[in-house]
Parts: structure tokens; sequence; C-alpha cells
């Protein structure tokens, strides 16, 4: 298994677990979709395993292994070296994680440094491959763009752009289709399932949307107070949903016609 989690509990400051007893394990390739309403949990679960918990959280039980590493004993140096190439994460709008006054070219030229020794022209040229593969339409002209000049489609194409560049074997997306209309959200789900067939990437994507996940995803987790309702191939729990509370997230897709497009 390329990542396996077994009983793990996050805490904020000194008070009681907020996420508890989470397990889950994920191959290579695999998607799995985690949803659930506001506040279950859900992003602290993807933060857990790329260890950057905001604020006081912290891992208070239980156990994270990627790749044959136990992620609760890593050191800072072998931490650095794991975040952007091993695994990466793609946020909900990649606009917010970049600097407003410098190009996009500058700052992805600057990322793919930080992670190795490119020179300058080697390293616009990656970055510019990398923009043509995310299907960005003239990857000069967007290199020298600012972040508000780029629409939000074009800022998550660029996100994930970044993210893939070192072929991660994990990568993470919290909400990545969520500040998107829906015709952009269907695009940005066709780009990460392409980059899953054609890298073998796993992916664990948080998402409110289960019409989104159902689509995407091989495995699905559903969270509710911090705790996994369900857990399980997602043919089957869409199939036959075992909690009451999947069953009302399944019941809240719009129909159309009579048909649930899940
Ligand atoms: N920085 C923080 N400091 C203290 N508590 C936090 C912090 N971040 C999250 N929490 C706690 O963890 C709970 C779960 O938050 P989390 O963001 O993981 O949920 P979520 O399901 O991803 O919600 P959302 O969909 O709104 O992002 C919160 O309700 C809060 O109690």
């Amino acid at each position: 298994m390329l990542l396996e989690i077994k009983d793990l509990d996050i805490s904020y400051g000194d008070s009681a677990p907020t996420v508890q007893d989470v397990e889950l394990s994920l191959a290579a390739g695999e998607v799995l979709a985690i949803v659930g309403e506001s506040g279950s949990g859900k992003t602290s679960v993807i933060r857990s395993i790329l260890g950057v918990l905001p604020g006081s959280g912290r891992i208070s039980r239980g156990q994270i292994n990627f790749a044959g590493q136990d992620l609760g004993h890593l050191s800072a140096e072998e931490w650095r070296r794991l975040r952007g190439k091993e695994m990466a994460m793609i946020f909900q709008d990649s606009g917010n994680m970049m600097n407003p006054v410098q190009t996009i070219g500058h700052q992805f030229r600057e990322y793919l440094q930080t992670h190795s020794d490119m020179q300058d022209t080697e390293a616009d040229e990656m970055a510019k491959d990398l923009l043509g593969r995310m299907h960005l339409p003239d990857p000069d002209s967007i290199m020298a763009s600012y972040t508000f000049e780029l629409s939000g489609g074009m800022r998550q194409r660029v996100g994930i752009a970044m993210a893939i560049a070192f072929h991660p074997q994990l990568l993470l997306a919290d909400e990545p289709t969520s500040a998107l209309d829906v015709t952009t959200q269907a695009q940005i789900v066709r780009e990460l399932m392409q980059v899953v067939r054609d890298s073998g990437t796993a992916l664990v994507m948080v998402t409110h949307n289960i019409g989104v996940a159902a689509c995407m995803a091989d495995k699905l987790m559903v969270m509710a107070g911090g705790k996994v309702m369900e857990y399980g191939s997602a043919a089957s729990i869409l199939d036959k949903p075992q909690t009451a509370y999947t069953k009302k997230l399944l019941a809240a897709v719009p129909e159309i016609g009579g048909v649930r497009y899940v």
C-alpha cells in the first residue's frame, strides 16, 4: 500500500480529539474522496498526511505510513524532501497560495528550483511544458501574467501543473473545484483524472460535492463530527449507503427527470 493510516486522532490544543479513529489505505493510482459537511474534519485529515496541520493541530494518536515510511518520525529535512516531490497539495484556490505581485513564471521557476538544481532556462521550459500539459493556451503569456489576470479555472490549472511537476506518488487536493463554476469544475475534474491515469498518481480529494466524488473516486470516506461514518468502495457506498447520514448526503443531490446525478 502506498498510504496507510491507522487509528488516527487529531487534536487541536489540549482539548479532546477533534478527529477520531481514522483508518484508510490507498494503493498507487487509486482515488479516495473524503466527503462530509463543513467542520467534519476532512481538511484536518489531508493536512495531517502532509504534516501541515494548522495552529495547535497535532496527531495525538495513530500512525500514517507513506511509501514505507512512518510519517510520525520524519526529520525536518526528510519532510522537506518529501513535500512537493513525493506528495503535493492542490488547494481550493491556487491563486491564494501565490504571490500577487510576482508573475506566475517567476513563482513557477522558484518552485522548481527549490526542489531541484535547474538553471533558469531549464526551469522555464519545464514550467511551460507543464502548463501546456494542463491545456493552458499560450504558456508564454501565462508565465508573464499575474494571478489576478487569470480566471479561477486557469489558476487551478497552474496549481495542478506545479503540484505534478516532480511526479509525486500522492496528490492531496482540498476542495479543488469548489471555487469554480460548474463547467470549469468538470474541466478540472477531467484534468485531475487524466493526471491520475497518465502517471499512476494516487489522489486523496476532499470535497463537499458527492457528485464530484462519485465520478472520480475508487474509494469513498464519509465523515461527520470528526468521525468516519462510512469508508469503502465508492461504487458500493453510493449503491447501498449504510448510514442515515450518507443517505442524507445522497438525497441532497438534485434529480433531473427522475435520474439522480451523482
Ligand atoms: N486552526 C485550527 N485551530 C483550532 N481548531 C481547528 C483548526 N482547524 C480546524 N479546527 C477544528 O477541526 C474541526 C474540523 O475542521 P476541518 O477544517 O478539518 O473540517 P472540514 O470538514 O474540512 O471543514 P470545511 O469543509 O469547512 O473545510 C473544526 O470544526 C475545528 O473544531
